[in-house]
């Protein structure tokens, strides 16, 4: 049994869709889920905003089992592989991996924890809202994860907002007044 943390992005088409059919994917699986969060670009692509959400799962599954698995739910929404860090209709990334302590890995394949995951906000804060506690091994020593979010910059902190829960119906657009 390993537990997992994922994070699902989408920013091209019906990005709740596509979130929808990750947590549909892994429903056997599924510890946790945290709510939607729209959030700005990260990485310097200009492109739309993003819908994120972070996922716990728990299985008999191997590091490369539950990277697998996000591929083929990629593969599913028809993602291609384009600009680096530009607009996807669906990307899965294994953040970290837990099997009796975390699973680190330095393979380009896979590695272990995520190497970006520690600037991301939009990994870190939804992550923290279903596991408080959360921890991330780092280079530097195993960090809190609530520590992580409190260190990085404020602009990166607001560019994540509450967007609903996935269950819950699609929030209306209230600010473009065209309603007469
Ligand atoms: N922890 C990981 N989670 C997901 N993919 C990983 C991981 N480590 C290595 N990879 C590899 O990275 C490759 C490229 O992934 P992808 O295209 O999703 O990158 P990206 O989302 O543009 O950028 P980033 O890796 O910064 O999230 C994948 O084919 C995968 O094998
Ligand atoms: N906010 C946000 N930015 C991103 C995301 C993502 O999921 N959310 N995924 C990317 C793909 O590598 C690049 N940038």
């Amino acid at each position: 049994m390993s537990r997992a943390v994922l994070s699902a992005g989408a920013n091209v088409g019906d990005a709740r869709g596509a979130l929808r059919t990750v947590v549909d994917g892994f429903a056997d699986e599924l510890v946790a889920v945290s709510q939607v969060y729209a959030t700005a670009p990260w990485g310097g692509v200009e492109q739309d905003d993003f819908l994120n959400i972070t996922l716990v799962v728990e299985g008999n599954r191997t590091p490369r089992e539950w990277l697998r698995r996000g591929a083929e739910l990629e593969q599913a929404a028809h993602r291609t592989r384009d600009v680096r860090w530009g607009p996807r209709t669906l990307d899965v990334d294994v953040i970290t991996v837990d099997d009796d302590g975390p699973v680190r890995s330095d393979d380009p394949v896979l590695t272990l924890p995520h190497p970006r995951a520690v600037h991301r906000a939009f990994v870190l804060v939804p992550w923290l809202e279903i596991d408080p506690d959360a921890m991330l091994w780092t280079p530097a020593g195993t960090r809190r994860v609530d520590d992580l979010v409190a260190a990085l910059p404020s602009a990166e902190r607001e560019g994540v907002r509450p967007a609903g829960r996935l269950d819950a119906p699609t929030p209306t657009d209230t600010s473009s007044g065209t309603a007469r």
